[in-house]
Formats: C-alpha cells, sequence, structure tokens
C-alpha cells in the first residue's frame, strides 16, 4: 500500500489533500509536514513533522507538497535526496528550478511530477491558449485568485505565459502605450502582459485575451472549489509509481 506524505496538510490544499488520500482505496497517509500544528484530519497513527531536519526517509513514498513558494525547492531536493517520488502542486519553482531538481531526479533514478495546475480547466486552458498564438500572437493573461495567495503572478499564469510564447509563429506587436501608473500594462512574462488580481470570494481563475485584427478571442477557466484540482491529484497518486523522471505538467501524465 503506497504510503504518502503531505506536505502543508494544515493548509488550504493540504486538507483537501488528506480528505482525498483518507478516502483512497490502496493509499495511506503515514506523515504531514508543517511548521505549526493544527486541527486536521490526518490519521491519529501518522508522524507530524514541523520540519525537514526531522523527517525520517522511509516514512512514505510519495511525497505530495502544497506548500508555499519559500519552501518548495528545498522541500523537493529532500524528498528527491531521500528517496521519497515528489508530486508537487506548490507554485515558485522558476524554470531553472524545474531544470536543477529534473537533473537531480536524473542522478537519483528517480520520478515524480510537477504540475502548477492539476485542475481540467485550467490544462485545457493552457492547451488551447498554445493552439491560439499560432493564430492570435498578441495576447494578454489575467488570473484572479482568493486574497490569501501568496505569490503573484500564479504558477498557472506563468505557464500559460510561457505556452503562448512557445506557440506563437510571428511576433505580437509591441505596445506604445506608455505607463503613467507602474504596473498598468502587467508584468512582462516571455512578452505577454499578465496581470493579478487578489480578491475576497475567488478561489482560481484564468482568462487568456487573444486581439487579432478586428476580431478577439477569450478563453475563461474557473476553479469554483478547491474539489476542482482532486482528480489531477488523484491521477498522479495512482500513476507515481509509474513515472521514470521528473515530469513538468499534469497533461504529461494523463
Ligand atoms: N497545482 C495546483 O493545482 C494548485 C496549487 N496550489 C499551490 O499550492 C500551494 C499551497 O496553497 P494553499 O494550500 O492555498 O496555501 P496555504 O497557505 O493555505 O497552505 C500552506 C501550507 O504550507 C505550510 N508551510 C508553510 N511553510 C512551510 C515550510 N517551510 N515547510 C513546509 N510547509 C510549510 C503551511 O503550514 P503553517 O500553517 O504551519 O504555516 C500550510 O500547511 C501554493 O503554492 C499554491 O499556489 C494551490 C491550489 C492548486
Ligand atoms: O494558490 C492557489 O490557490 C492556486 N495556485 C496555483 C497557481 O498559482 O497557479 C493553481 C491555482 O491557480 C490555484
Amino acid at each position: 500500500m503506497p504510503k504518502v506524505l503531505i506536505a502543508g496538510y494544515t493548509g488550504a490544499m493540504g486538507r483537501y489533500a488528506t480528505d482525498l488520500v483518507n478516502n483512497l482505496p490502496g493509499f495511506e497517509i503515514t506523515a504531514g509536514l508543517a511548521p505549526h500544528d493544527a486541527d486536521t484530519k490526518m490519521p491519529a497513527t501518522a508522524q507530524i513533522y514541523h520540519s525537514l531536519a526531522e523527517i525520517e526517509p522511509g516514512v512514505a513514498e510519495i511525497w505530495l507538497d502544497f506548500t508555499v513558494p519559500s519552501a518548495v525547492k528545498a522541500n523537493v531536493t529532500f524528498a528527491l535526496q531521500h528517496g521519497f517520488t515528489p508530486i508537487v502542486g506548490t507554485t515558485g519553482l522558476t524554470s531553472a528550478d524545474v531544470a536543477e531538481l529534473q537533473a537531480l531526479a536524473e542522478e537519483n533514478g528517480q520520478g515524480g511530477l510537477i504540475a502548477p495546475n492539476f485542475g481540467m480547466s485550467a490544462v485545457l486552458l493552457m492547451k488551447f491558449a498554445k493552439e491560439a498564438a499560432a493564430y492570435f500572437p498578441d495576447a494578454d493573461v489575467i488570473e484572479m485568485h482568493h486574497g490569501d495567495k501568496k505569490d503573484a503572478p500564479s504558477g498557472t499564469a506563468l505557464t500559460t505565459a510561457q505556452m503562448i510564447a512557445a506557440g506563437r509563429q510571428s511576433a505580437p506587436q509591441p505596445t506604445v502605450s506608455e505607463e503613467s501608473v507602474s504596473g498598468a500594462l502587467g508584468a512582462n512574462v516571455d512578452g505577454v502582459a499578465v496581470h493579478a488580481v487578489r480578491l475576497p470570494g475567488y478561489i482560481a481563475h484564468e482568462q487568456v485575451l487573444f486581439g487579432g485584427p478586428g476580431e478577439a478571442l477569450t478563453i475563461r477557466q474557473d476553479s469554483f472549489d478547491r474539489a476542482s484540482f482532486m482528480s489531477g491529484v488523484k491521477v498522479a497518486l495512482q500513476k507515481a509509481n509509474q513515472l521514470t523522471s521528473l515530469v513538468f505538467g499534469l497533461e504529461e501524465i494523463l
């Protein structure tokens, strides 16, 4: 029976992941990692750790990570160095970080998955955005999230921008507007303007606006509930033992 350590088990995503794994036949939560204790549905038998230094290798086979951008690189490095298969939803890893971790995984003969978004609507949005960019090189990304989100822009928005850049077959038009207020035109990610909205009531949403001569295309996805991420997490857990390299993107294992 695969044993799972949930890093960030006290957080918003960690709690959903705990419910998922508790109810997933054949899987067992044997450990949780978070700096502070909290009332959660972790099994009473699970080991609770407050820092990486406390973790006993062998306590689990799978390392499911929903922590914070400041901790994720050290967590995945630790997981790969100590025989865990990392399944990572935490954002904040740069492309260089991902490449470094993939090299470490290869050195250690380990597999795993890093997925900036486990929701099917977001995975499809990114795929469609890449396809559309071949015909509409001019695009802006607007992501909207709950006010507790620590990073901006979202990992999904960064990946979407990178995929739009990869899908373009011609250069976008240069913007002639000058910002009279700093930030008005958004952040430039690979030539795509990315705008981040943080508001109470929102969970996780993204819209890509493409503009062409006399026409526009808008693609939008909405995660109204964190349950939207759990089917992707479930697939990743079930395929964890088949992963032979550290894969980036849920679509690579579907
Ligand atoms: N890939 C995907 O589909 C999705 C990804 N995410 C990403 O997942 C991450 C978590 O999101 P969310 O649950 O909303 O965030 P929360 O802030 O609710 O939870 C963060 C968790 O990380 C823990 N934590 C904080 N510092 C550390 C550390 N140094 N080491 C280990 N654990 C730590 C917190 O514990 P404590 O309370 O003790 O500080 C808490 O349990 C974010 O990066 C978010 O962008 C979110 C949704 C979907
Ligand atoms: O923090 C969140 O909530 C989310 N984070 C991920 C991201 O940054 O892309 C995935 C989703 O947008 C929800």
